[in-house]
């Protein structure tokens, strides 16, 4: 199995090597603000954003390793990462994407895939899909919903499955899930082609000069028989319970530094919510984002 160094290397060599920049999602917008819980939150996790309002720096991005790719773009989802603040150096992640579901389901896979983009032969990248119809699904996902018109119009989810403890140690696995506010904002094709490549960091930060952009942060509670061990497998999320865990409002455009100076990390989590403990690009992410974080800040 590759190690977190393969497929930080293998992102560059599909996408490019651009110094400083996040091997993956490096074009992207900071962003700060509050997460409020609602009433319901501690009921399923004791973690202590639950609890009381905190502080949140965000950063929305565009998936892929191109620092210029292209915002019309339907098939690459877009990313918001999240970190919550809570007090004397301690935070929790949450590192979220625009389709409910990722490209592979293990490490061997999405460097498979890296390597097929890298040749540059569609072939290959044809028999990698064919070997790997669960790699689909995402494609799939995005290319039937319309572009969304704004960073903050659009569903992001946590795709893994956690697992979420209370004070009285329930247990409760649940993927997190961010809904806009305002509802989902989109365009048409030709709206999304009259765009252009670079239309939504000036969006997102005319839109925050007026107003905040909320989301609701809610639980996909799991059934019995759901899987929590693969990133590429949809929950029939229509027919799940969900929680609201209360209200993110992104409330201003912070300097690139804010975010470029620490690597959000979805395995940092607070007591009170755990990451799954089989699911193999789960595991290796966090580490592969510190591979990146070492590579982009070295001189
Ligand atoms: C094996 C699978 C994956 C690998 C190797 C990978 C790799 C990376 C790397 C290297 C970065 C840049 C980190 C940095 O320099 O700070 C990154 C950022 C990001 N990844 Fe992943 N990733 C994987 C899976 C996922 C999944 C499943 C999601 C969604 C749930 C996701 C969402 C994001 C987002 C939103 C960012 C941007 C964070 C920011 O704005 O700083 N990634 N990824």
């Amino acid at each position: 199995e590759p190690g977190p160094a393969d497929l930080v290397g293998a992102l560059s060599e599909a996408f490019g090597k651009y110094p400083h920049k996040r091997a993956a999602h490096p074009k992207g917008v900071c962003v700060t603000g509050v997460f409020t819980p609602s009433k319901e939150a501690p009921g399923l996790s004791k973690a202590p954003q639950f609890s009381k309002p905190v502080p949140v720096i965000g950063r929305f991005s565009l998936a892929g390793g191109n620092p210029e790719a292209p915002d019309n773009d339907k098939g690459n989802p877009k990313g918001l990462a999240l970190r919550f603040d809570l007090g004397d150096g301690a935070s929790t992640d949450l590192v979220t994407i625009s389709a409910p579901v990722f490209v592979a389901n293990t490490p061997q896979a999405f460097l498979d895939l890296l390597t097929a983009v890298t040749s540059g032969d569609a072939d290959k990248v044809k028999a990698f899909f064919d070997a790997h119809p669960e790699s689909k699904s995402q494609g799939t996902w995005l290319n039937a919903r319309p572009l969304p018109a704004s960073y903050a119009g659009v569903n992001y989810w946590g795709v893994h499955a956690f697992t979420l403890t209370n004070a009285d140690g329930e247990e409760t696995v649940a993927k997190f899930k961010l809904l806009p506010s305002s509802g989902e904002i989109t365009l048409t094709d030709a709206e999304a082609e009259a765009k252009g490549p670079n239309f939504l960091a000036d969006e997102i930060t005319a839109r925050l000069a007026k107003d905040p952009a909320r989301f609701d942060v809610v639980a996909i509670i799991g059934q019995e028989g759901d899987p929590t061990d693969d990133a590429t497998a949809l929950w029939d999320e229509d027919n799940r319970e969900k929680v609201s865990l209360g209200e993110v409002s992104i409330e201003a455009i912070a300097p690139e530094a804010t975010c470029d100076a620490f690597s959000f990390l979805p395995a940092n989590v607070a007591d009170g919510v755990a990451g799954p403990t089989n699911d193999p690009i789960f595991a290796i992410r966090s580490s592969a984002y510190i591979v990146s974080f070492t590579r982009r800040v070295a001189p």
